[in-house]
C-alpha cells in the first residue's frame, strides 16, 4: 500500500516546500495540485471543458505561477463541476509507489481523506504576502491584498472549501526557517510511518 501524505493550507504558507521536500527525502511523487486550477483558469473558456480536457502540456506553461493565474484559478475552483473532473487524477496519482505527497486546499478533507499523514501548513498573511512577493519580484502590499481575497473565496466556497481535516497536524511556520519546517514534518512523517 502507498503511503500519501495530504498537505493543506493557505496560499504560499510553505506547502509545496514541505512537499517537495518530503517527496525527496523519502522517495515519494509530489503533486502541486494547484497547479491543476491554475492551469484550468489560465485556459480560458468554458472552465468545466477545460477541466475535463486537462492535459499534462497544459501544466508546464510558464505563466503559471504569477498572482493573475492564482486568482482565475481560486475562481475556477469554486465551481462544482471543475473539482469533479479532477478527482480522479489526483486520487490516482495518490496511490503512486511507494509513496506520493499531494499539496493543495482540500487534500485531507476531500481527495485523500484516509491519507497516512495530514499536514495544515500557516503563517502570518504579512510573512506570507513578504515571502510571496520576494518570489515574485512583486509589491507586497498588492500580494497582501491578493493572498488575503483568495484565502477568503477558498474558505468560503460551498465545495470542498481550505479547512485543516480533524486529524490534521497544524505547522505554523512563521517562525521557522525552511530547514525548521522540513524537519518538523520529517520527523512527523517518519513518526507516521513513512
Ligand atoms: N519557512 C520558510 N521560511 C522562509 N521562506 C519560506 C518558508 N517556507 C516557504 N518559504 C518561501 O515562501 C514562498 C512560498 O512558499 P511555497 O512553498 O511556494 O508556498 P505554497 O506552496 O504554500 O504556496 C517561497 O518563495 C518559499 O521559498
Ligand atoms: N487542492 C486545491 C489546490 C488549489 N486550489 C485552488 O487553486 C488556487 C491556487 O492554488 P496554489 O496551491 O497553486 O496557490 P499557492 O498556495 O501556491 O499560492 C487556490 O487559491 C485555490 O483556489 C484548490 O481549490 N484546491
Amino acid at each position: 500500500m502507498p503511503f500519501t501524505i495530504a498537505i493543506d493550507g493557505p496560499a504560499a504558507s510553505g506547502k509545496g516546500t514541505i512537499a517537495r521536500a518530503l517527496a525527496d527525502r523519502f522517495g515519494f511523487g509530489h503533486l502541486d495540485t494547484g497547479l491543476l486550477y491554475r492551469a484550468v483558469g489560465a485556459l480560458g473558456g468554458d472552465p468545466i471543458v477545460a477541466a475535463r480536457g486537462l492535459s499534462a502540456g497544459d501544466l508546464q506553461r510558464d505563466d503559471l505561477r504569477t498572482a493573475a493565474a492564482g486568482q482565475a484559478a481560486s475562481r475556477v475552483a469554486a465551481i462544482p463541476e471543475v473539482r469533479a473532473a479532477l478527482v480522479d487524477f489526483q486520487r490516482r496519482y495518490a496511490r503512486t509507489e511507494p509513496g506520493a505527497v499531494l499539496d493543495g486546499r482540500d487534500i485531507g478533507t476531500v481527495i485523500c481523506p484516509d491519507a497516512e499523514l495530514k499536514l495544515y501548513i500557516t503563517a502570518s498573511d504579512e510573512i506570507r504576502a513578504r515571502r510571496r512577493a520576494l518570489e515574485l519580484g512583486a509589491d507586497e502590499s498588492v500580494i497582501l491584498g491578493e493572498l488575503r481575497e483568495r484565502d477568503a473565496r477558498d474558505a468560503a466556497r460551498d465545495v470542498a472549501p481550505m479547512r485543516p481535516a480533524d486529524d490534521a497536524v497544524l505547522i505554523d511556520t512563521s517562525a521557522l526557517s525552511i530547514d525548521e519546517a522540513v524537519e518538523l514534518a520529517v520527523g512527523l512523517a517518519q513518526k507516521a510511518g513513512a
